[in-house]
């Protein structure tokens, strides 16, 4: 369980997060949009525990938080099955099991044959794919992926979409999943906070919609995105602190 409790977060005199309450439960995926520097990837970063709160409490009982990026940060020196492996072996995992897990997860996410390759020989969409067997072969309680699919084309990013939630709902970890394009993220998510002003609005699917389907919640995001993105004479201003 992650739960945040009157956190406020602040670099130099900025308040990026102003007294937000969040909760993610074991197993829970919940989607973080708001526009540029809203904040979205310092809420990453808290859940992850690189940033700590200026004030309020952070309680993270997850603990094997695990962070994967817009760009897939393979060390470009070792092989892929390598790029998987080394990560376990550092924390502890034996040599033949970290094998047995690099080989599952390239076959999980349909890179079979692509251990012996150099990062450098993969297309961008096959080496978020190897990045994504990086991360789940570390066994993750709670994936944090900041916009891991945004600079791949949209029938890919759907595809790797759709192969994130339903490794993420085998496993059972919790997620905690940035995306700028809401009718991807619906698909991945049961409800959406959006990020505006420091504060935190959350979107219960059920609720935000009266039950209709997610793409009545998808358009209602991007709607409020669009306004949020669109500055107007009563937009929230970044506080000082
Ligand atoms: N280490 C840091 N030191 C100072 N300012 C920072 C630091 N990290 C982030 N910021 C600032 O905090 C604000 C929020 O940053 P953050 O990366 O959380 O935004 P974001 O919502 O993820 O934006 P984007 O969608 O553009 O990635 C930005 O104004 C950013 O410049």
């Amino acid at each position: 369980m992650l739960e945040l409790k009157q956190v406020t977060l602040s670099f130099g005199r900025t308040k990026i997060l102003d007294a937000i309450d969040f909760r993610l439960e074991p197993g829970a995926r919940v989607g973080v949009l708001g526009s540029s520097g809203a904040g979205k990837s310092t809420l990453l970063k808290l859940a992850a525990g690189l940033l700590k709160p200026n004030s309020g409490h952070c309680l993270n009982s997850y603990r094997h938080p695990l962070l994967v990026f817009q760009e897939p940060r393979l060390l470009p020196w070792r092989s892929i099955q390598d790029n998987i492996e080394i990560p376990l072996r550092a924390s502890g995992v034996p040599k033949n099991e970290a094998r047995l897990r690099a080989t599952h997860w390239l076959e999980r996410v349909d890179l079979p044959d692509a251990g012996k390759a150099w990062p450098g020989e993969l297309s961008g969409g096959m080496a978020q794919r190897a990045a994504l067997a990086r991360a789940f072969a570390l066994q993750p309680d709670l994936l944090l992926l900041d916009e891991p699919f945004s600079a791949l084309d949209p029938a890919l990013r759907a595809a790797l979409s759709r192969l994130c939630t339903e490794c993420v709902k085998d496993t059972g970890a919790a997620l905690l999943c940035i995306s700028h394009h809401p009718h991807e993220l619906v698909e991945m998510v049961d409800r959406c906070v959006l990020i505006e002003g420091g504060q935190l609005q959350s979107f219960d699917f059920e609720n935000s919609t009266n039950g209709r389907s997610r793409e009545a919640a998808a358009h209602i995001l991007h709607q409020t995105l669009l306004r949020h993105e669109t500055p107007g004479p009563d937009q929230t201003k970044r506080t000082v602190a």
